[in-house]
């Protein structure tokens, strides 16, 4: 489930009156996503999707707003939020901040293919060339210092060898992480296969922007070759990550420093997601039913990380 607040047809349909985007024909209910309520609403005009934050600061909603609004200007695949007659994409219903989308074609790749793997590392790179001087901040909430607060309180839930691991990682990653500088811009902050939807080949969206924040590019790029490019066993799979970095480094060269950092950056992210679900499980469980993602599989990436090197990342496009 993920309706937490239901909506009636005479609620949605009075909300659609705000905008020139035509008359509610149907509403149903979306099952995927956990933390906001979200609905397809067919009008006679446009199919369409609402969402109504559940949680997070809703002082954050603009910066996912502008960014969106940004990103849809220049014809990249996301859903720019609609705005009102007045004007204004950012409303209120049930109580709750609310945006209405474009619904975007497609399904999540589950095994993504060759030319997939080609669209995602295309639009990424194209998005972070776009975003470099976007103007609008907001500190990455899952930066080391996170990670460093985070690891103390799931450290009681750890075995003998996995807090080693984790302290030895995060002293990693400050001694080779934090004395360089590297590009930065605007990132998605989660683009898993999920957050997608592809019509075949061809990339429907990006969708999911509310780990949208402003960091290091590589970061992005680094949660997206975990989550892409795992095989069953979390080997890696090297013809979808040879695919997404080349079609990604044709829109934005890495610097040096970049290639230097990568292997790190591969195993801050992995850390990243094994804390981020280990809190879920055992510290904040949330108030709904669903199964937790499992923190093991980001151990077992993390550790494939450590043990076996990865390609460098490309000088230039092959
Ligand atoms: N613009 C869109 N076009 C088509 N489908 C969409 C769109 N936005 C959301 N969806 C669908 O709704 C589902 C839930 O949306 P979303 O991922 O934003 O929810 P969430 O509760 O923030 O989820 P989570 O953070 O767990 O991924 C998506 O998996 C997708 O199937
Ligand atoms: N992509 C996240 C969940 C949503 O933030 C994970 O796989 O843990």
């Amino acid at each position: 489930m993920a309706v937490f607040t239901p909506l009636s047809d005479d609620q949605v349909a009075d909300f659609l009156e705000r905008f020139d985007a035509g008359r509610l024909v149907r509403l149903e209910g979306v099952s995927g996503g956990t933390e906001n309520s979200t609905f397809f609403v067919t009008t006679d005009r446009h199919a369409l999707v609402l969402t109504l934050f559940e949680q997070g600061d809703q002082r954050e909603l603009p910066f996912f707003v502008e960014l969106l609004d940004h990103l849809a200007a220049h014809q990249l695949p996301v859903p720019g939020p609609l705005h009102d007659r007045q004007g204004i994409a950012l409303q209120r219903l049930a109580d709750r901040p609310a945006l209405l989308f474009p619904r975007l074609p497609g399904e999540h790749p589950e095994q993504p293919t060759q030319a997939q793997c080609h669209a995602i590392g295309q639009t990424l790179g194209q998005m972070h060339a776009l975003t470099r001087d976007f103007p609008v901040n907001r500190a990455n909430p899952r930066d080391l210092s996170w990670i460093e607060q985070a690891a103390k309180r799931v450290m009681p839930y750890l075995d003998a060898d996995e807090q080693q691991l984790m302290h030895e990682q995060i002293a990693d990653f400050g001694r080779l992480l934090t004395p360089h500088v590297l590009p930065r811009g605007a990132l998605h902050g989660d683009l898993f296969r999920d957050n997608t939807l592809f019509d075949g080949e061809r990339l429907g969206g990006v969708i999911d922007f509310y780990n949208g924040c402003t960091g290091d590019l590589l970061f992005d790029l680094a949660i997206v070759i975990n989550d892409w490019c795992a095989t069953a066993q979390t080997a890696l799979h090297e013809a979808r990550y040879h695919a997404i970095l080349d079609a990604y480094a044709a829109q934005r060269p890495f610097t040096a420093i970049e290639r230097e950092v990568w292997p790190v950056m591969l195993r801050m992210t992995a850390l990243r997601y094994w804390l981020s679900r280990l809190l879920v499980v055992h510290v904040d469980p949330p108030a709904h039913t669903l199964t937790p993602r499992d923190p093991g599989e980001y151990l077992r990436l993390l550790r494939q990380r450590i043990e076996v090197p990865v390609p460098p990342l490309p000088t230039a496009a092959r």
